[in-house]
C-alpha cells in the first residue's frame, strides 16, 4: 500500500500545507488541538476538496485538483471512526454491524463477521442496543461495522478522545490487533502521545498547517520537540520480552544491548515490545548507586545536553545503542559535572514505563 497525500488549502485566516507519503501499518497523524489535523484527514477521506494538491491510493488518483478527479467519499471505499461512534440507536449491535457489511464488496462479505468480532472481542455484545453499552463498547463496535466494510484504508479521527483513561486502556490492545492482525492501513489523528507511541509505525507531525517532521515512531516520538506537553516528553524504545515472572509480576525486556524490567502487564517472552520511558523519570547517578529500590539501573553515555530557560536540563544518553532522554535540574548538572561523553547511570523509575 501507498498513499501520497499533497495538500493545500486555505481555511479563513488558517493555511494547510502538508504533504506525506505512508507504506503501511498506521501512520499517526499528530500535532497539538488547531494544527490542522482534521483538514487535513477530511481533505484524504473526500469529504474536502484542497485548493491545490492529490489523493493517491496505490496508483489511483482520488483527488488531484491538475486534472479536476476527484472521486466522492462513498466511492473511496474508505472506513471512518469518529471520537463519538455514532451508531444506530434502535438497532442491536449485530444490525449496526450488518449495516457496515452492506456496503462491503460482494466478494468480501460473509467470511469476515466472524473473525471481526472475534479481533474486537464483541461477540457478548451482539444482541444488545448501543444504549447499553459503555463508550468503549461503542466505539469498538464503531470500529467493526468500518472495518466490516472492507475498506482499503481506515481513517481514525481522535477514536479515544471522548473516553476516560480506563475506556482508552480497554481499547488500546484492540486497536493494536487490527494494526497487526489485519492487512487494513490506517491514518490515524491524535493529540496523544500515548496512543502515538503505542500504536503508530509512522508518525508525520502537524504544527500550523504545515509537516514539521515525519519517519517512523521511535524516530520522531524520542525527539525533544515532539511532545506537546513538556510531561509528556520522553523516548520511545523497542524491545523483545525475554522472560515473565509471574511471582513478581515483572517482565524482563531485552533493548540493544542491556535489560529493562517491567511491572504489571503479563508480556509474552519472544513478542516485540514498546517501552515510553518519560524524560522527568530518569535520574543520572556518576557512580552506580547501591541499596536503591529502583530495578532499573543503565550504564550510559552522556551524548547531548540541551538546557531550558525553566532551570532544567535535557540529556540524551547512549544506552549501549538505545538512546534515552532524561531531564534534570541545571543544579544538579552543575554539582555532578556532567558533560558530553562522560558515563553515567540512569536510574530509571520502573512503574514509569509502559509497554
Ligand atoms: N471551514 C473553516 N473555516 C475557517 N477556519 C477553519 C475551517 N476549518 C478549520 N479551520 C481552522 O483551521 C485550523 C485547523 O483546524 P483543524 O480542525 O484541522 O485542527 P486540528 O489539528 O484537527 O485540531 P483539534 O485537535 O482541535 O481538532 C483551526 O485554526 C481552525 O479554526
Amino acid at each position: 500500500m501507498t498513499l501520497i497525500v499533497e495538500a493545500k488549502q486555505r481555511l479563513g485566516a488558517f493555511s494547510l500545507n502538508a504533504a506525506f507519503t505512508s507504506e503501511r501499518g498506521v501512520t499517526a497523524l499528530f500535532g497539538r488541538s488547531g494544527s490542522g489535523k482534521t483538514s487535513l484527514i477530511r481533505i484524504i477521506a473526500g469529504l474536502a476538496r484542497p485548493d491545490e494538491g492529490r489523493v493517491i491510493l496505490d496508483g489511483e488518483a482520488l483527488t488531484e485538483t491538475a486534472a479536476g478527479t476527484f472521486v466522492p467519499k462513498h466511492r473511496r471505499r474508505f472506513g471512518y471512526v469518529f471520537q463519538e461512534a455514532r451508531l444506530f440507536p434502535h438497532f442491536s449491535v449485530r444490525a449496526n454491524l450488518s449495516y457496515g457489511r452492506w456496503f462491503a464488496a460482494r466478494a468480501a462479505r460473509g467470511e469476515n463477521f466472524d473473525r471481526i468480532v472475534d479481533l474486537l472481542g464483541i461477540e457478548p455484545l451482539l444482541e444488545r442496543s448501543p444504549a447499553k453499552l459503555s463508550g468503549g463498547e461503542k466505539q469498538r463496535v464503531a470500529i467493526g461495522r468500518a472495518l466490516l466494510s472492507a475498506p482499503r484504508l481506515l481513517l481514525m479521527d481522535e477514536p479515544l478522545a471522548a473516553l476516560d483513561a480506563a475506556r482508552k486502556a480497554e481499547i488500546l490492545p484492540y486497536l493494536q490487533r487490527l494494526r497487526d492482525e489485519t492487512d487494513i492501513p490506517i491514518v490515524y489523528v491524535s493529540h496523544s502521545i500515548t496512543e502515538v507511541a503505542r500504536l503508530a509505525n509512522q508518525v508525520v507531525v502537524l504544527s500550523d498547517g504545515k509537516v514539521e517532521a515525519t519517519g517512523p515512531a521511535v524516530d520522531i516520538l524520542s525527539r525533544p520537540s515532539a511532545a506537546a506537553d513538556r510531561k509528556e516528553a520522553g523516548s520511545l524504545l523497542e524491545g523483545t520480552v525475554e522472560s515473565f515472572d509471574a511471582l513478581h509480576r515483572l517482565s524482563t525486556v531485552a533493548l540493544k544491548s542491556c535489560q529493562l524490567h517491567i511491572p504489571g502487564a503479563a508480556l509474552t517472552p519472544g513478542k516485540p515490545v514498546r517501552i515510553r520511558v518519560p524524560s522527568r523519570d530518569v535520574m543520572l547517578a556518576t557512580t552506580r548507586p547501591e541499596g536503591l529500590s529502583a530495578l532499573n539501573i543503565l550504564e550510559a553515555r552522556i551524548e547531548q545536553m540541551s538546557p531550558s530557560e525553566d532551570g532544567t536540563v535535557e540529556i540524551r544518553l547512549d544506552c549501549g545503542g538505545d538512546a534515552i532522554l532524561s531531564r534534570i535540574t541545571a543544579l544538579s548538572c552543575e554539582r555532578l559535572d556532567l558533560r558530553p561523553g562522560k558515563t553515567v547511570f540512569a536510574v530509571i523509575k520502573t512503574v514509569a514505563l509502559e509497554a
